[in-house]
């Protein structure tokens, strides 16, 4: 039996964001289409296998690195913590759970320097660093801002089949559950977490896991969404939409799923609000709600629950899933994914307009 995070003598890691993601690609030219010349993502640094990117108003190297590899997945999340001590109390917080860790003082990627990379409970590969190369702050370079301006790495989104759980390990590295979605029987579907002062660094979707739902790059209005849709269809890359444009019930903000050549989820999200008071009050939806995932009550389809990214091992081997066998949302009777089963005949039948 593992340790409790929650009782163990070596303190955790003060985890300050999500700060960026490792994303390994099958064929690098055509992610780098996506990312850059679609998305509009800075490249901080190129090299013959890897393309570092950064959203407007980012200071540190990079948010995403896009890696050539034969395995796509994500490879690992990485969190900036406050001060160069965190990464060896991270080591020692994740050591003593029993988790496989992997120090690399010259840092695992380009323009980060002393991290650990942990192989966590719930089956994650996560990078903790506090040493990261400056690079130059685009916010006020309006010259160089695209129709669709990134401002930031928002969140990572997280598939794991027992979302309780999960939170419960989340809580014991300090983050703080701002919104969820329960039902009636107590079972958790899925939860929001941050240690930022919005939403979310890290949310949780109940399913079959680890596996990567998605990374969410924050812009400023909805009109910014927009702008990508229609951009979308000029270049009649409009197979790139998975969901949306809309606007979210849980966290308010506008948003726009896309899929990645590699069939990796990528939202684009405007900007939440605030939850920085430490009695910021936790909003919890009933999964029956059907404004829950879409304020409209647009439904959500169906592969936005089921499809997501493999993770990898510390070895760059994709992780087995766990089955998730606590009720599933796209199960649940709700009006707002178009869909009901009927429970008699356990035949889905939309009472939504299909997507
Ligand atoms: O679909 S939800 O409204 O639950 C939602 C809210 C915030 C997110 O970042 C997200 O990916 C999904
Ligand atoms: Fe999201």
């Amino acid at each position: 039996m593992s340790p409790s995070p929650h009782t163990l003598s070596v303190p955790p890691p003060d985890i300050v964001r999500s700060a960026y993601v490792d994303l390994v690609v099958a064929d690098l030219a055509r992610a780098r289409a996506f990312y850059v010349d679609l998305l509009g993502l800075i490249v901080t640094k190129e090299t013959e296998d890897a393309i570092y990117l950064r959203t407007f108003e980012e200071f540190i190297h990079h948010n995403v690195v896009l890696r050539q590899g034969p395995q796509p997945g994500a490879a690992a999340f990485g969190y900036r913590v406050r001060t160069p001590e965190d990464v060896d109390r991270a080591e020692a917080f994740f050591a003593a759970l029993g988790c496989r860790v992997k120090r690399a003082r010259d840092g695992f990627v380009d323009g980060i320097g002393d991290a650990v990379r942990v192989e966590d409970p719930l089956g994650f590969t996560d990078e903790f660093f506090y040493q990261t190369d400056h690079v130059d702050r685009l916010t006020w370079r309006y010259d160089l801002h695209c129709a669709t301006p990134l401002a930031r790495l928002d969140h990572i989104n997280l598939v794991t089949p027992r979302v309780q759980e999960g939170c419960d390990f989340l809580a014991a590295l300090g983050f703080r559950i701002t919104e969820d979605i329960r039902d009636g029987d107590g079972v958790t579907y899925a939860a929001w977490l941050g240690r930022k002062q919005t939403v979310h660094d890290t949310a949780l979707t109940g399913g079959d896991g680890p596996r990567m739902h998605h990374l969410a790059f924050s812009t400023y209005e909805s009109h910014h969404v927009l702008a990508l849709c229609d951009r979308l269809g000029a270049l009649s890359q409009t197979s790139a939409i998975e969901r949306g444009p809309g606007r979210h019930g849980v966290s308010n903000a506008f948003y726009l799923y896309l899929r990645d050549p590699d069939g990796h989820r990528v939202e684009i999200y405007t900007h939440d609000y605030y939850t920085g008071d430490p009695d910021n009050p936790r909003i919890t939806w009933d999964v029956t709600d059907e404004r829950r995932r879409d304020w409209w009550a647009n439904p959500v389809v169906p592969r936005w629950y089921s499809e997501a990214s493999s993770v990898l091992d510390l070895d760059g081997i994709p992780r087995p899933l766990d089955i998730r066998e606590e009720p599933r949302e796209e199960r649940v009777v709700v009006g707002a994914d178009g869909f009901t089963v009927d429970t008699a005949t356990d035949q889905e039948t939309k009472i939504g307009s299909q997507l």
